[in-house]
């Protein structure tokens, strides 16, 4: 293993808060959602979660290491993240990216949904946009938006000829999305700022069906 012990106890220390935190949101309904975190790029190495686990509780069989194949670097019995592939394909065409949280949502299930045929959401003049490390005038972003492939091959293969550097996130239709950085802190901050994009442009929406508000 090319990383050390303390270095693998302080990522999967990591990955607790970051857990944690989601959880008090209600961001793992069903055991939905992973998380990992980079720990070497040549080779790749990255803390991910085990597959099927309650993320709203804490256990020392929580997280495993796997390499850029997705597979356990050390014998485990624990079974990485089903959809470990999709932060492999994140770390390798976003080399930038130390950590990666996916997180299923209403509200990004709904956008995902309402904008897939567009296949991208597009969102400007939001405030929030600055989350997401955009700091120019009245910035436009605009999320790319894959089908929900049952084939983890195809659906991180789709995700990979999509996702880039401008842009720290994607949404898969029906499903969630997975947002990264360049630190656990701003992976956690790209995932907020989605997620608050999400639910008011919905929320806008609903007002404006309603007439409560006229565009
Ligand atoms: C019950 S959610 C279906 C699988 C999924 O989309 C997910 O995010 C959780 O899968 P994992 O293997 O990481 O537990
Ligand atoms: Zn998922």
């Amino acid at each position: 293993m090319s990383t050390t012990l303390e270095q693998r106890l302080d990522a999967f220390r990591r990955l607790d808060e970051a857990k944690l935190t989601f959880a008090r949101r209600d961001w793992f309904p069903g055991t939905s959602g992973n998380l990992s975190i980079k720990l070497s790029d040549d080779p790749l190495h990255f803390a991910v979660t085990a597959s099927g686990k309650d993320k709203t509780k804490l256990s020392p069989e929580d997280y495993l290491v796997v390499d850029g194949d997705s597979k356990p670097v050390e014998p485990t019995s624990l079974k990485p993240s089903a959809e470990t592939m999709i932060h492999a394909v994140v770390y390798r065409i976003i080399p930038k990216a130390q950590a990666c949280f996916h997180v299923h949502t209403v509200w990004n299930n709904l956008i995902s949904e309402l904008y897939f045929s567009q296949r991208a959401f597009s969102i400007q003049g939001q405030e929030l946009i600055k989350g997401l490390g955009i700091w120019e005038e009245n910035a436009r972003i605009t999320v790319p938006i894959v089908e929900n492939f049952a084939d983890i091959p195809t659906l991180a293969s789709a995700i990979d000829k999509v996702i880039t550097p401008e842009i720290p996130g994607v949404l898969i239709r029906n499903h969630g999305i997975y947002a990264w950085g360049d630190s656990d802190f701003a992976a956690k901050r790209h995932l907020e700022a989605f997620e608050f994009l999400f639910e008011y442009h919905a929320r806008w929406l609903q007002l404006r069906q309603a007439a409560v508000v006229t565009p």
